[in-house]
C-alpha cells in the first residue's frame, strides 16, 4: 500500500470534520474522492500531505508520517488545488522557472515540452494575472507535475476549463497513470469525467467514509436491478422471456432485470426473433451509483 490512513479524527475548533476516517491506496492507483461540499475531501489531502495534523488515527504515505515528514512526503508529491499558488505578478513561463528551481529539478526542456502540451506555449510571456480561469488552472496543472511527482492530488482539476481543456487534462492523468506509475488521489463533483480516469472510489459524507472500492464492486453492493433500454423491433409492452419491459418509444423498450447476466439471456431470445440495434445499461453509471449509495445510507 502507498498510502494508508487509519481513524483519522479532524476537527476545527468546535467542528468535527473527519470522524475514524480509514482507506488504503495502492501504488499506481488513481483514487477518486467523491463527497458533497464539505464532507471533507481537501481535509484529507492536506492531512496526507502534512499541512495540517490529524487530532488522532495514523497515516502513512509512502513510508513516510506527515506529521514528521511532511516535507519529504510534498517533495514527492504534487497537489493542484483551486488557486493553484501561482505568482500573478509573475509571467507563465518565469512561474515554472521558479517552482522547478524550487523542486531542485529545473529542465527548461521539460517546461517547454509542458507548456506546448497544455497549449499555453504562445502565452508564456504574459504575466498569469492576465490569464483566464482555465489557462491558470492549465498552468497549475503544469506546476503540479513539473517535478515528475510520484503522487499528485488534484483538487476539481477540470473547474473553469473549456472542453478542449477537460480532454487536455483527462488525457494527460490517464497518461500519467499509465505510463509513469502515478498514484493520483481526485476529488471532483464531475462524475462521469472521474469515470474515465478513476480505478477506485471513496466516498464521503459529513466526514466519514460512506463506502469505497472499484466500479465494479460497489455496482455489486448497490445495484440490485439492472435497466436495459433496447432498441428493437419487439412490440408492445409486458412480459417478454421472463422479464418486464416497457415502451420507451415506437423502436425502443426498456427491461428491469434482476442481473448483468439476464442481458446474455435476453439478447439471445430477442435476436432469434426480432432486430436489435442498440442496448444501453442506464443505472451503471458513477452518477447512479453515487446517489444509490448515498440513498441506500439514509434508508
Ligand atoms: N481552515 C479551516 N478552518 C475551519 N474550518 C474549515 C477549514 N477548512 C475546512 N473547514 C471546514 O471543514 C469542512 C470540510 O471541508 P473540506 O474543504 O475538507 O470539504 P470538501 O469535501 O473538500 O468540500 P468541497 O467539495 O466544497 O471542496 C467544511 O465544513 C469546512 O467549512
Amino acid at each position: 500500500m502507498f498510502i494508508t490512513a487509519e481513524h483519522i479524527r479532524k476537527s476545527y475548533g468546535e467542528q468535527l470534520v473527519l470522524q475514524d476516517v480509514s482507506f488504503a491506496v495502492k501504488e499506481g492507483e488513481t483514487v477518486g474522492l467523491l463527497g458533497p461540499n464539505g464532507s471533507g475531501k481537501t481535509t484529507i489531502i492536506r492531512l496526507l500531505n502534512g499541512v495540517i495534523d490529524a487530532d488522532g488515527g495514523s497515516i502513512l504515505v509512502g513510508n513516510w508520517n506527515p506529521v514528521t515528514n511532511g516535507h519529504e512526503i510534498r517533495r514527492m508529491s504534487g497537489i493542484l488545488t483551486e488557486s493553484a499558488g501561482l505568482y500573478y505578478e509573475l509571467s507563465g513561463l518565469e512561474n515554472l522557472k521558479f517552482f522547478a528551481k524550487l523542486y531542485g529539478m529545473y529542465d527548461e526542456r521539460r517546461i517547454q515540452m509542458l507548456l506546448e502540451e497544455f497549449q499555453l506555449a504562445n502565452h508564456q510571456h504574459k504575466k498569469v494575472g492576465t490569464y483566464s480561469t482555465g489557462m491558470k488552472r492549465r498552468l497549475g496543472m503544469i506546476k503540479s507535475i513539473l517535478h515528475r511527482p510520484s503522487l499528485l492530488f488534484l483538487d476539481e482539476p477540470t473547474n473553469g476549463l473549456d472542453p478542449e481543456g477537460i480532454q487536455l487534462v483527462m488525457q494527460y492523468i490517464r497518461r500519467l497513470s499509465k505510463e509513469e506509475g502515478t498514484t493520483i488521489l481526485i476529488c471532483s463533483h464531475i462524475l462521469h469525467q472521474m469515470e474515465t480516469v478513476c480505478d477506485t472510489y471513496l466516498f464521503l459524507e459529513q466526514g466519514r467514509i460512506l463506502e469505497s472500492g472499484t466500479k465494479s464492486e460497489l455496482e455489486a453492493r448497490h445495484v440490485q436491478q439492472i435497466s436495459v433500454k433496447v432498441e428493437t423491433g419487439l412490440a408492445g409492452s409486458g412480459q417478454y422471456a421472463g422479464y418486464s419491459y416497457e415502451r420507451v418509444n415506437h423502436e425502443t423498450v426498456r427491461f428491469e432485470l434482476p442481473s448483468k447476466d439476464a442481458i446474455t439471456n435476453l439478447l439471445a431470445a430477442l435476436t432469434k426473433e426480432t432486430w436489435v440495434h442498440q442496448v444501453e445499461i442506464e443505472n451503471r453509471d458513477l452518477e447512479s451509483l453515487y446517489f444509490a449509495i448515498r440513498r441506500g445510507k439514509h434508508e
